[in-house]
């Protein structure tokens, strides 16, 4: 089975770019309910797969208005996640915070809005990761995490606090 140590991360380079980007406030956090594409039936964060010649920052701000009609505001660079699947694909999410935002959550053809309180997250309706970065998300810290996939299983992962933003291509 594959392991962490078997990629050269350094050199790593996914198949596909996408965000997230979660709006906290008042002790709640903005989710959804994803109704398509990668990780549909699943709540998470609204983001998607960066187009091109976009940022990542754009991208976030995209999807959000695409997905739920608002426009945050107050957004904060939060973390940067690798996921490697055993069957070759990968992606890595940029993610993003937002203290406010304008206007009304509504129900896409993408997604559903959910708003939940931070101390009692649907864990098990999320990405098998979620646990194990929320808590850096949620305090303000910034992170960065490694995660081997198989299917929607996840292998093995390690997740480390950051101090700096650093600098990712994609
Ligand atoms: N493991 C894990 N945990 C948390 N979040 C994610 C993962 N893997 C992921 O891919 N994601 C996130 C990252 C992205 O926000 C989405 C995947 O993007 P997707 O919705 O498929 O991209 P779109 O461009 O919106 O696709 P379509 O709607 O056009 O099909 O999941």
């Amino acid at each position: 089975m594959m392991t962490l140590q078997d990629i050269d991360w350094e050199h790593w380079t996914p198949v596909e770019d996408a965000t997230l980007l979660f709006v906290i406030r008042g002790g709640r956090i903005l989710l959804i309910h994803k109704k398509r594409g990668f990780g549909a039936g699943k709540i998470n964060g609204p983001g998607g797969r960066i187009e091109p010649g976009e940022t990542p920052e754009e991208c976030a701000l995209r999807e959000v208005e695409e997905e739920l009609r608002i426009r945050p505001l107050n957004v904060d660079y939060a973390g940067l996640l690798q996921f490697q699947f055993v069957d070759g694909f990968s992606i890595r999410g940029h993610v993003y915070r937002a203290a406010d935002f304008e206007g009304t959550p509504v129900e896409t053809d993408e997604a559903i809005p959910l708003w939940c309180e931070t101390d009692a997250l649907p864990f098990e309706r999320m990405w098998a990761d979620d646990p194990v970065w929320f808590p850096h998300l949620l305090a303000g810290r910034r992170f960065s995490g490694r995660f081997i996939f198989e299917g929607e299983r996840m292998v093995e992962y390690r997740v480390v606090e950051e101090e700096e933003e650093f600098e990712c291509e994609t």
